[in-house]
């Protein structure tokens, strides 16, 4: 693992100030359509509430200068009569209250259109996340930057979009306050207005500038952050606690997760100062701008220009300006990380998905079984092939065992044979045609599988089995059956819930079970699935004790009649019962035969096996 330092920091395309400017806005139209997508009752009502809130206070701002005119006219007809025209004035007191009403009506309103929208937009976007993981491929997930961005997708798929969306509108609120309030002010004086406009620019300018470096160097340090999440994962995961404190790992670990804390610090302390410190040089011309003008209204004032209402209106247009102009430039702020989500979001969303070309559901030669023709295999960006010149032929009924040692590419055989991948040299045949001419699901349903690192699921144990065959997921009769061919049967009678006992300690009462009876649940699995006339057992006992793995491979002879079983083991006496043994070595083969052949060649076969059988004498 490199040091946090070691990252070199990728050269940084070159961006136009404007369009750096703009990059605040990237994703704003994305998001919106997300949000229009997804309900468009409510995105209107949003943006209907947006804009009252936006209007309205500009309009008690003009009320409120009704207000006062009215009231030194009444004093003064009251001065000169001894009479009051009450409804004269208070017909606006009553307007101003039914416009606040409004402004309240329409926050509330904004307020829980919101939260209806984030609980249907963080529901959409999983989905969409989820769907998409499911059209990848193997090789995709095994790429770390990409895994990168499927895990933050996921982790704010709920706020991000919304938020953007959000602030988005939020920003939008101010600036039709702003332009209203412009509308009054404008009737004052034009230059007042443009001195005011010019005045927040910079800082307006300053903020988008810093948040677009704030967005580069959030992307540009991914790799750190997710080191820091999965050192958490480490320390704090009951799969690896175990070890973690046996070995006593975690201050190490724990140095690890703050030396990165601190570098990522330095860094924002950095920005952050800057970022504060122009907000607050360049904020100060506004103020003063802002000031100016204020002093100019009060001098027009004094000086019978203006009437007493006009200067409580400008007064009041000041103050909420102000605090418009706050709350679009904190909005800003936030916009970046928003955005930061959503290019993440969408790359992810678009990396394109391999075409399944394949439409066969039967071989060209039914009955041919599997051919391997100079099959060759070289993991994406590995410098060596991890099989070469692979060719074999395995007919139904038979039995095949591939024997070599770790890291010899036997495992990779069967993730080409399933098509988890695909041959980078020759090609693979089931039934006289390619593999990737087959329908990719007809092809999986004739393949009954267990990996070496098969899955746990934290859920009931039947469902564990169902798993198998999802069209047989909840079937209690094919579980039954499963689990007693799997030597599962025993174990899962005596649990408190029998096959309703939710395995696993992620929820409540879950059972945990044995690394060999999750073996026999694993096997099992691999049973469910009836229609599948390929078995490929990779390691399928090496947790299991002697008795059971004996039953286990009794019960394949029995049964593998017209199958086709695949067989990876570490153990010679289960391999030597297999009709055709293969030995891989560095991803080439390099003896083949049955047991007695092999024997009688006296190879690497005949060596291994018989430093074996030494052990057990
Ligand atoms: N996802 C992967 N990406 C890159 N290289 C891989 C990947 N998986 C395996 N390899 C490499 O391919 C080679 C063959 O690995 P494979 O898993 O097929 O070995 P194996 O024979 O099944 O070993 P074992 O007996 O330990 O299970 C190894 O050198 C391994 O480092």
């Amino acid at each position: 693992m490199s040091s946090p330092h070691a990252h070199p920091r990728p050269a940084e395309p070159p961006e136009s100030r404007l369009a750096s400017f703009l990059g605040v806005f990237r994703y704003s139209h994305r998001a919106l359509a997300l949000v229009w997508q997804t309900s468009r009752l409510l995105t209107l009502g949003l943006a209907l509430c947006t804009l009252v809130a936006g209007i309205l206070p500009a309009v008690a701002a003009w009320i409120g200068q009704l207000i006062v005119d009215a009231v030194v006219a009444a004093m003064e007809h009251h001065e000169a009569t001894g009479q009051v025209d009450w409804w004269g004035v208070l017909r606006y007191v009553l307007a101003e209250a039914g416009v606040i009403t409004a402004i309240a009506l329409a926050q509330r309103g904004l307020s829980a259109q919101q939260s209806l929208l984030r609980a249907l937009l963080g529901q959409k976007v999983n989905v969409m996340i989820l769907e998409k993981a499911g059209t990848l491929s193997l090789e995709q997930f095994e790429d770390s930057e990409f895994y990168d961005k499927l895990t933050r997708a996921r982790r704010e798929a709920s706020i991000r979009p919304l938020g953007l969306v959000n602030k988005t509108f939020g920003l939008a609120q101010n600036a039709i306050s702003l332009a209203s309030f412009g509308v009054l002010l404008v009737q004052f004086s034009p230059w007042a207005l443009l001195v005011l406009m010019i005045g927040a620019l910079p800082v307006f300018i300053s903020e988008a500038k810093f948040s677009g470096d704030a967005f580069r160097l959030f992307r540009w340090r991914s790799p750190q952050t997710r080191m820091q999440m999965y050192l958490e994962t480490v320390l704090a995961r009951e799969d690896s606690i175990k070890e973690v404190k046996l070995f006593g790992l975690e201050p190490l670990l724990l140095e690890r997760y703050r030396s990165i804390f601190d570098t990522l610090y330095a860094e924002d302390r950095r920005l952050t100062l800057k970022r504060e410190t122009w907000g607050f040089l360049l904020g100060l011309l506004g103020t003063l701008a802002f000031y100016g003008a204020y002093a100019w209204v009060v001098a027009e004032t004094v000086t019978g220009r203006l009437t007493l209402g006009e200067m409580t209106m400008y007064l009041m247009v000041f103050k909420q300006g102000q605090g418009a102009l706050s709350a679009s430039l904190t909005a800003i702020g936030g916009m970046y990380e928003d955005n930061l989500y959503l290019s993440n979001l969408y790359e992810y969303l678009e990396q394109p998905v391999p075409a399944e070309q394949g439409t066969l559901t039967k071989g060209a030669s039914p009955g041919d079984g599997i051919r391997f023709e100079g099959v060759g295999f070289t993991y994406p960006g590995a410098e060596s092939p991890a099989l070469s010149g692979i060719s074999l032929h395995l007919e139904p009924g038979g039995s095949l065992a591939l024997v070599g040692a770790n890291g010899s590419g036997k495992t990779t055989l069967i993730k080409l044979l399933t098509r988890l991948y695909e041959p980078t040299k020759g090609r693979i045949l089931l039934d006289g045609s390619d593999l990737r001419d087959w329908e990719v699901l007809a092809l999986r349903r004739r393949i009954g599988v267990i990996f070496q690192d098969f899955v746990r699921y934290q859920m009931k144990v039947g469902e564990n089995l169902g798993a198998g065959d999802v069209a047989a997921f909840e079937d209690e009769a094919r579980w039954r059956e499963a689990a007693r061919r799997g030597l599962a049967e025993d174990f899962i009678a005596d649990m408190p819930g029998g096959y309703h006992t939710q395995l696993g300690r992620w929820f409540k009462g879950g059972q945990e079970l044995s690394g060999g009876q999750w073996q026999k649940i694993a096997l099992s699995r691999a049973y469910m699935r009836e229609g599948a006339d390929i078995l490929v057992l990779d390691e399928p006992t090496a947790a299991m004790d002697a008795a059971a793995e004996a039953a286990v491979y009794a019960d394949f002879r029995e049964h593998s009649l017209d199958r086709m079983t695949i067989l990876i083991s570490h153990r010679f006496s289960t391999v030597r019962a297999a009709d055709w043994i293969l030995v891989i070595d560095g991803g080439e083969i390099l003896e083949q035969g049955h047991h007695e052949s092999l024997m009688a060649a006296n190879g690497r076969y005949a060596r291994l096996f018989r430093l074996q059988a030494k052990g057990y004498e």
